[in-house]
């Protein structure tokens, strides 16, 4: 474990929830969304929660395709990262179109564009990745050879470091998809995000839940980011009952490790975060692609808000650099296709 100080400064601005004067909504709030079934299912999350909490707003969703949902043919990694699944969402609020975006938290770039913020993050879903098969129960029953398809560097440097006999496949395109290419024979198994299951009522789907520690999950896996323009202080103060300190807590360091290993699609890094009853316990890891040379940090110690969170994200971040990070980050950028114009 790591040394960790405790530095204060408040950062989530919970005003709003602890006044006494209601804060008024606008008459009409749009909520914009990529078009997959998990994106919709996320918005109207969003939506119906702040319908509850202004029944007199009328709160809507604006669908929109963006060039990540278009791109399905190569691996994520190669055409440009995450920032192509919020561009387009970014876009219409820019335009005013849209007033909120919102997004699995893991798709959002760690540093977003000038101009817009992170406004509410919502309780985390389960954070585990999920074993799916038709086959098999378990990782431990594949037999050697078997093909599991997953796209995520970091899913498969766990894969590879525990399950050497094992072969791993790409395996993209949005959760339908994925799992009808599992259903067709394509692969002995898949491994997917159980929070994204689960939503779209598919539980019935995950065979097995992969240990935290066996798979350690990605910055910010199972939750909910709301973005909007920096400048729109009203729509913040609406997202405020929205927010779920104890999700945000644990994100806020998760995303600050990332943010510090210049966390992409790009690199197999897991950062995992639990927060409970004023205490953050953080765990990271950096690994190569084969899964042969890992490197792990972790960190605990008393957190209540966003500033201490992040810089304890930093501290494990600056300890993975201290073993070596940077060379096995550095050889993955050299042999990695420059990102799409
Ligand atoms: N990378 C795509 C993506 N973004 C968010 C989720 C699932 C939901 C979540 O993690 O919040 C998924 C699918 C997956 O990883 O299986």
């Amino acid at each position: 474990m790591l040394p960790f100080t405790h530095a204060s400064g408040p950062i989530f601005q919970l005003s709003s929830l602890h006044s006494s004067t209601v804060t008024p909504a606008p008459a009409k709030l749009v909520i914009a969304s990529r078009e997959s079934r998990l994106a919709l299912w996320q918005a109207e999350h969003v939506r119906a929660a702040l319908q509850q909490y202004y029944p007199a707003c009328d709160v809507s969703i604006l669908g929109m395709t963006t060039r990540g949902d278009q791109i399905l043919d190569r691996s994520l990694s190669k055409v440009g990262g995450k920032g192509l699944f919020v561009k387009e969402l970014e876009v219409a609020l820019e335009e005013g179109r849209a007033d909120l975006a919102v997004h699995s938290l893991k798709d959002v770039p760690m540093d977003l564009p000038a101009g817009f913020a992170l406004a509410g993050i919502m309780e985390r879903e389960d954070p585990r990745d999920a074993f799916v098969s038709n086959d098999y129960a378990s990782l431990a029953d594949l037999p050697a050879g078997a093909v599991v398809g997953t796209s995520s560097l970091r899913r498969e440097a766990s894969l590879r470091a525990r399950y050497p006999h094992l072969q791993v496949a790409p395996l993209r395109g949005n959760l339908d998809t994925r799992l009808g290419k599992l259903d067709r024979g394509e692969y002995a198994a898949i491994i997917l995000a159980a929070a994204g299951l689960r939503r779209l009522g598919l539980g019935a789907r995950i065979r097995a839940l992969i240990d935290v520690d066996d798979s350690l999950p990605a910055a910010g896996q199972g939750a909910l980011g709301i973005e909007i323009c920096s400048a729109r202080d009203d729509v913040r103060a609406c997202l405020a009952p929205l927010l779920h300190q104890p999700t945000a807590l644990a994100v806020s360091a998760e995303r600050a490790v990332s943010r510090v290993l210049g966390g992409s699609c790009q690199v197999p890094l897991a950062a995992y975060g639990e927060w409970r009853d004023g205490v953050l316990s953080l765990r990271a890891f950096v690994s190569s692609i084969d899964g042969v040379r890992r490197l792990e940090a972790a960190a605990e110690g008393p957190v209540t808000d966003a500033v201490t969170a992040e810089q304890m994200g930093r501290a494990v971040a600056a300890d993975l650099l201290r073993q070596g990070a940077d060379v096995i980050l550095a050889e993955l950028t050299s042999s990695s296709a420059p990102p799409a114009p």
